[in-house]
């Protein structure tokens, strides 16, 4: 080993023994602040956000933004279980999308509580067989999840928070990429590599099932079957990786909710999320939206999903900047609840950090 090398090393070792002082020290003031939470929430999306906001404004390198979260999200992870061990459901199995949201949310999830369909996610922690839902609501290339949203309208849970996450597809199979005869994915992720599909695998059937990891067992299964799926996936199911990053768009990403029983306070940079309907008169979504702009609120997404109960009546889903306590958030909602036919305010939570 040089000298160099050698010297390096010690002061790595010096710096890791500062690190674990310091990391334990601040576990101990977060259970401190847990017994002070008197039953309370114990997880606070607002503080977490907070913690990571100040960070990243001074974080000069050479890690990425992205490193730095994932560093103090685990560390946020690890404090928070001294107080409390979060069950957070999501679709499972293992190696979904959804899983890999919930991990990066909450730093890694002690107890994971595996879904087989949306309406159990929100079933599971309306029931409090566990204490956070992570769903995706919509994604850069396919646009709204729909069963997500029309579970939003009838739910009695509140969004929590938000997480973006990008989102490579692959292409994974135990076969070689010539006797190929059968793809399973969502169908979702079937849209977002459709052109790739249509240029490297005409003519190959595409199967849509419940989740990506189901697809990747279905493909373990098979021979002569693929799936389109996460890395991670396929490492859980023993699968060989036949083409990496074959999403259409490189940006491809997905935005999930967190939801869970409770509000969250103001965290400086939020959202407020809402559904509502109008009278069916002219001019209606119009004079409706009129008050978040006569009181300075920002629309940041306004998407229509049909109703079930009559032929081309639609609820409206829209995100504005801001949290519900907010003078002129609270003025503006208020103002739009006189005038709508219904409303339903979704939760106020903070604005996802990288
Ligand atoms: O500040 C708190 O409320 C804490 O419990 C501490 C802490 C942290 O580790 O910083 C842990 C859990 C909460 O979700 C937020 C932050």
């Amino acid at each position: 080993m040089s000298d160099e090398l050698k010297k390096c090393r010690e002061q790595i070792d010096s710096i890791d023994d500062q690190m674990l002082k310091l990391v334990s020290e601040r576990a101990r003031l977060a259970h401190e602040i847990g017994m002070l939470k008197n039953g309370g929430p114990i997880y606070r999306p607002e503080r977490e956000a907070q913690v990571l906001r100040r960070l990243l404004s001074q974080n000069d390198g050479p890690l990425p933004e992205a490193s730095v979260t994932a560093i103090f999200r685990t560390v946020m992870s690890h404090c928070r279980a001294l107080e409390k061990e979060l069950a957070v459901a999501f679709l499972g199995p293992l190696g979904t999308y959804s899983e890999e949201a919930a991990n990066k949310q909450f730093g890694g999830v002690s107890s994971p509580v595996q879904c087989a369909s949306f309406d159990e996610v929100f079933r599971t922690v309306e029931a409090g067989q566990a204490d956070y839902a992570v769903v995706p609501v919509e994604n850069s290339t396919e646009g709204a999840v729909g069963r997500t949203l029309d579970l939003l309208v009838q739910t009695s849970l509140k969004i929590c928070g938000e997480v973006e996450l990008p989102v490579h597809h692959n292409l994974l199979s135990k076969s070689d990429l010539s006797s190929i005869r059968k793809i399973y994915s969502h169908a979702q992720s079937l849209g977002q590599c459709h052109e790739w599909l249509n240029r490297n695998m005409s003519g190959i059937e595409r199967i849509a099932v419940a989740s990506n990891a189901e697809a990747t067992r279905l493909a373990a299964e098979e021979p002569g079957t693929a799936a389109v799926a996460s890395k991670r996936a396929g490492e859980l199911f023993g699968l060989n990786l036949l083409a990496e990053h074959i999403e259409d768009d490189p940006r491809n990403t997905t935005r999930f909710l967190i939801l869970s029983n409770h509000d969250v306070a103001p965290s400086g940079k939020d959202k407020t999320s809402l559904v509502m309907a109008t009278r069916n008169v002219p001019g209606a979504v119009v004079q409706l939206l009129s008050p978040l702009a006569e009181n300075g609120v920002s629309m940041t997404k306004l998407e229509s999903r049909p109703l079930y109960t009559g032929m081309w009546e639609y609820v409206f889903f829209v995100d504005i900047e801001g949290h519900r306590d907010d003078e002129k958030v609270a003025k503006a909602l208020a103002e739009l609840e006189a005038r709508a036919a219904f409303v339903k305010i979704l939760g106020s939570y903070p604005v996802a950090v990288v």
